[in-house]
């Protein structure tokens, strides 16, 4: 189901990887359907002569599928096309984020019952084997938190702006061309794809239910090319982050924003299309996979991969379908998940301010009002073009809700233009 970036990808991999396909599995895999919007559209490379078809039900009704692949991305009608091929007792692959993290539990509880697999390697990290690795190599461990860059559309437009000082336009429209975005681009700049992906990453690691609208979720849209010079004055990448971390009161603090980032961690280093997620568990400490986020041949990699371990327990009475871990029982209340305002963060706060003389004394006056310190501080002469100065302060350590109450005090102020950026500081 569907035959663009990733679903063209896995046809063109179906027939030139056939024969090795057959050589590893001991079986041949044909693709019998393919559906699509538009069968008139003109495709490169074209699909195999008739398979094309507009009717999902040539593929849901007809008993000689096994398999159904879904790459058609958004949750309808993806979603209850995917409901009843498990019905039907087909096996199911995706590659759809969106699905798999508003209705995984209960797919996921269908394909038990109905004793077929439902495996989405590709929904989450692209090229990057972590869903697997989460639902066996690392099953043993108590995972204690995930931090991760979990979108490449937002990471290739972020290296593009850091390093040859692209417009956001222009480097959103490269992405996009590249294969990378979602068909609606809103998605992936505005954090709610790797909101999706964190919820499915996170209910797998900690096995309880991280609904993807309790994730406190910010996009890259508000960055400037202001901030990628004060960032990298202060020794910092900003990268697009998806955390989540066990807390010691049990509650999991799950977050995807923009955030200031050491450039000698590893997280500033990953660049472009290239996703990295770091998992810290009780037993296997650090871990970091690192690879390709987006792209046709990445993801492919990602479909096949679940495609072939479906077909190599076929016709093998003895094996039992290797369900995945996430429990479908799990806490699926958003009790599970605490509030932002409660999270303990360094700051980067960039000002807009009409006149540069006495500003930084009334803004460190109301933070100091709010015990937050004051670590850092960049202020830029007045830019005779706009008659306004930049007032640029990083923080220590200070709880999110005290932050926020002293910024609405801070625009509050007379000579202050503007509060154009608040950027969380991950060290
Ligand atoms: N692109 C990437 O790098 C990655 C994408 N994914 C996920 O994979 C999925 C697909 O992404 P991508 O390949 O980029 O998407 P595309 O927009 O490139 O392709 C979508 C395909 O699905 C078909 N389609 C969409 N809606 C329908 C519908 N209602 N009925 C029939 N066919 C439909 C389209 O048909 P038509 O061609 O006729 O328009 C098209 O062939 C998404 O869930 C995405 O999040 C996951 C990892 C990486
Ligand atoms: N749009 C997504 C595609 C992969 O999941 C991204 O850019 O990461």
């Amino acid at each position: 189901m569907g035959l663009g970036t990733v679903g063209g990808g896995v046809a063109l991999a179906l027939t030139d990887h056939a024969n090795s396909i057959q050589r590893k599995t001991g079986f041949s895999v044909n693709l019998r359907h393919v559906l699509v919007r538009d069968s008139e559209k003109t495709r490169d490379p074209a699909p195999p002569e008739g398979v094309l078809t507009t009717n999902p039900e040539d593929i849901l009704a007809d008993p000689h599928v096994q398999i159904v692949v879904e790459t058609m991305g958004g949750d309808h009608p993806a979603g209850e096309y995917l409901q009843r091929a498990l019905d039907a007792g087909k096996h199911v692959v995706t590659a759809n984020k969106e699905v798999m993290s508003r209705r995984g539990p209960d797919l996921m509880a269908l394909a038990q019952k109905k004793q077929v697999n439902l495996l989405f390697e590709a929904s989450a990290g692209g090229g990057i084997p972590i869903v697997g690795c989460l639902m066996s190599q690392l099953l043993a461990n108590d995972i204690r938190s995930i931090r991760s860059i979990i979108n490449g559309t937002t990471n290739y437009i972020l290296t593009q702006m850091a390093w040859h000082q692209a417009s956001f336009a222009d480097a959103l429209a490269e992405a996009q061309t590249r294969g990378y975005a979602e068909a609606d681009p809103t998605n992936d700049i505005e954090g709610i794809d790797a909101a999706y992906k964190l919820s499915v990453l996170g209910s797998l690691a900690f096995h309880r239910r991280i609904p993807h609208h309790a994730i406190h979720t910010e996009g890259i849209s508000q960055l400037g090319p202001e901030d990628f010079r004060y960032a990298s004055e202060l020794g910092y990448a900003i990268k697009s982050l998806a955390i989540a971390v066990v807390q010691s009161n049990g509650l999991v603090q799950a977050r995807v924003h923009p955030a200031l980032v050491p450039e000698n961690h590893l997280l500033a280093k990953v660049d472009g299309v290239y996703n990295a997620v770091e998992v810290t568990g009780d037993l296997c400490g650090q871990i970091i996979l690192h690879g390709q986020g987006a792209g046709r041949e990445a993801t492919t990699s990602a479909v096949m991969g679940d495609i072939l371990s479906i077909v190599r327990t076929m016709g093998s009475a003895n094996v039992p379908p290797p369900l995945p871990a996430l429990d479908v029982n799990g806490d699926d209340t958003d009790s599970a998940v605490c509030p932002i305002d409660e999270l303990s963060s360094a700051y980067y706060i960039r000002l807009t301010c009409a006149d540069q003389a006495g500003v930084l004394a009334q803004v460190a006056q109301i933070l100091g009002d709010g015990n937050i310190s004051i670590a850092t501080v960049i202020q830029k002469d007045t830019d005779p073009g706009s008659g306004t100065a930049q007032l640029v302060i990083t923080t220590y350590p200070a709880r999110e809700a005290d932050v926020q109450f002293a910024l609405a005090a801070v625009a509050r102020l007379g000579v202050v233009v503007g509060v154009n950026n608040l950027i969380r500081i991950e060290e």
